[in-house]
């Protein structure tokens, strides 16, 4: 097969693929308000464990560790769509730590520092740098370091508390590391 062939496949795949994403996120909307209702939290761990898990076992060991990262990506981008839906849950998130920090959403800034831990071997830190680069959030600064199998990072980050895709990525941190401080703007 050709080069272009092999394309015409692709786009073909992208093709079918696309409808069953956005009902996907539909269904990530959907779940977004009933979680508003009763008040779950977006990041459900154990349904993430188990749709790799149902999903994965069967796939070749070649691609394998391609569809499990395909799943945790996609599961992440889920998570970040109800965030951005659930917007009391930013406000709620940004308030807390900015109270907690001494700050005000008033002030005037345009970069924001902030600290947060996670699980070394789970290595969720890896995921939100992807999120910043999804938000189209540029890292300034970076310093982590790991003690006792925790990974302990601070970062500035370039923008504002007012802008949505800032919101929905502190949110997301905020709700899905640990100890998540906004330290300074
Ligand atoms: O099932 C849920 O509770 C969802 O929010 C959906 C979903 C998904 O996209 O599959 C997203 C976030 C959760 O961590 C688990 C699964």
């Amino acid at each position: 097969m050709t080069l272009d062939e092999i394309r015409v496949q692709i786009d073909a795949v992208d093709t079918q693929m696309k409808p069953l994403f956005l009902k996907r996120m539909e269904c990530a909307g959907c779940v977004a308000e009933t979680k508003r209702e009763t008040g779950g939290d977006v990041f459900v761990l154990e349904r993430e464990l188990a749709i790799i898990e149902k999903r994965a076992g069967d796939v070749a060991p070649e691609v394998r560790d391609e569809y499990v990262m395909f799943l945790r990506h996609l599961m992440s981008v889920s998570r970040r769509y109800q965030y951005g839906i659930l917007t009391e849950k930013q406000d709620r998130v940004l308030a807390e730590a900015l109270e907690a920090a001494g700050l005000s959403a008033e002030k005037e800034h345009s970069q924001i520092e902030i600290a947060f831990a996670c699980d070394a071997e789970a290595s969720d830190f890896n995921l939100f740098v992807n999120m910043a680069k999804l938000n189209q959030i540029s890292i300034i600064s970076l310093n982590l370091e790991t003690e006792e199998g925790r990974q302990k990072i601070r970062m500035i980050l370039k923008g504002n508390l007012k802008d949505q895709k800032m919101r929905q990525l502190l949110c997301q941190i905020g709700k899905e590391a640990e100890g998540f401080q906004i330290v300074g703007m």
